[in-house]
């Protein structure tokens, strides 16, 4: 079975669902008339059912009853009572897709009566363009067809790896919330454009496309970051200069311990409902 003879709906039309859908429907994986949504939020599910033109279910069980796959899209602090909602409704030929940071498939099975398969996916935003990096993990319920649908829904709208389950808040603290620390730095970097005297728009431009670049030289080249590194910096010249003034900045320890403290953050979140 493959992605294109599954219906696909989502609880939940904000951000997430959002960028996943923009990626899933530019990649011809499924039509729009295969996916459902449903929201509590009037107003955004009528925004995504206009932006791309997918079913609104009545409410989240109608939702349930129409959706081969269901992606749990709502917030962590939700989800207990749409698990509750819903929990009736699902049935075990279904598969729950959940991209709820810090909660765990023993949490989420925990609702079902039934051996109901649940992946829990760790996506980031940069989906919605394509270019998300996601991390799966297969509940004790899931097997190696239900991993692969997931696999083929994420990967079409960027990378998706397979990992264990304790492996989540790691990739929730690097990649999961790591678009955010790359944001900072192309802003940073175009500021200083600016204050160098450079116009805001070529600036910012400059700054996102030298950061679009490096991540493909990294992941195309294959080579090891520090030899990329060392073939921009030319002895004596501006590179080093640059290169030194961050090391005494000590910009290696501050983006470790910021992902470190994001890792910490998204184990703390899940430890409540463990
Ligand atoms: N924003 C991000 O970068 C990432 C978010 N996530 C996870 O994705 C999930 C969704 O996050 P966002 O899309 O950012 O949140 P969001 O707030 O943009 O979207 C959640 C949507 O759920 C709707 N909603 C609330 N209660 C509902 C209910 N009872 N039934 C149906 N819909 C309901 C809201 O109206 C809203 O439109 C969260 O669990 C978050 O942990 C995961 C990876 C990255
Ligand atoms: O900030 C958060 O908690 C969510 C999870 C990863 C990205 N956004």
């Amino acid at each position: 079975m493959s992605l294109a003879d599954k219906t696909i709906g989502f609880i939940g039309a904000g951000a997430m669902a959002e960028a996943i859908l923009a990626g899933l429907l530019s990649s011809d994986l499924t039509k729009p008339e295969k996916v459902f949504i449903s929201d509590v939020d009037f107003t955004r599910r009528d925004y995504v059912k206009t932006r791309f033109s997918v079913n609104v279910a009545q409410n989240n069980t109608d939702l349930v009853k129409r959706s081969d796959i269901v992606v749990l899209a709502v917030k962590p602090f939700i989800l207990q009572d749409v698990l509750t909602e819903i929990a009736g409704s699902v049935q075990t030929d279904q598969l729950m897709v959940s991209i709820a940071a810090g909660l765990s498939t023993g949490y989420i099975s925990s609702f079902f009566k039934s051996r109901v398969p649940v992946i829990r996916v760790m996506p980031n935003t940069p989906s919605l363009v394509g270019e998300g990096a996601s991390a799966l993990a297969a509940g004790e319920f899931a097997g190696e067809e239900h991993l692969a649908l997931a696999l083929e829904l994420f990967n079409s709208v960027g990378r998706a790896y397979a990992v264990s389950e304790q492996a989540m808040d790691a990739v929730t603290g690097l990649s999961g919330s790591g678009p955010a620390y790359m944001y900072l730095i192309i802003e940073a970097m175009a500021d200083a454009g600016v204050k160098a005297g450079l116009p805001r728009k070529i600036a910012l431009e400059l700054s996102a496309q030298t950061m679009l670049g490096a991540a493909k030289m990294v992941l195309e080249t294959g080579e090891h970051p520090a030899v990329l590194k060392d073939k921009v910096t030319t002895p004596g010249g501006t590179t080093i200069a640059g290169l030194h003034t961050l090391e005494q900045g000590k910009i290696r320890a501050t983006i470790m311990d910021a992902v470190i403290a994001a890792v910490q953050k998204s184990k703390e979140l899940g430890a409540v409902t463990k």
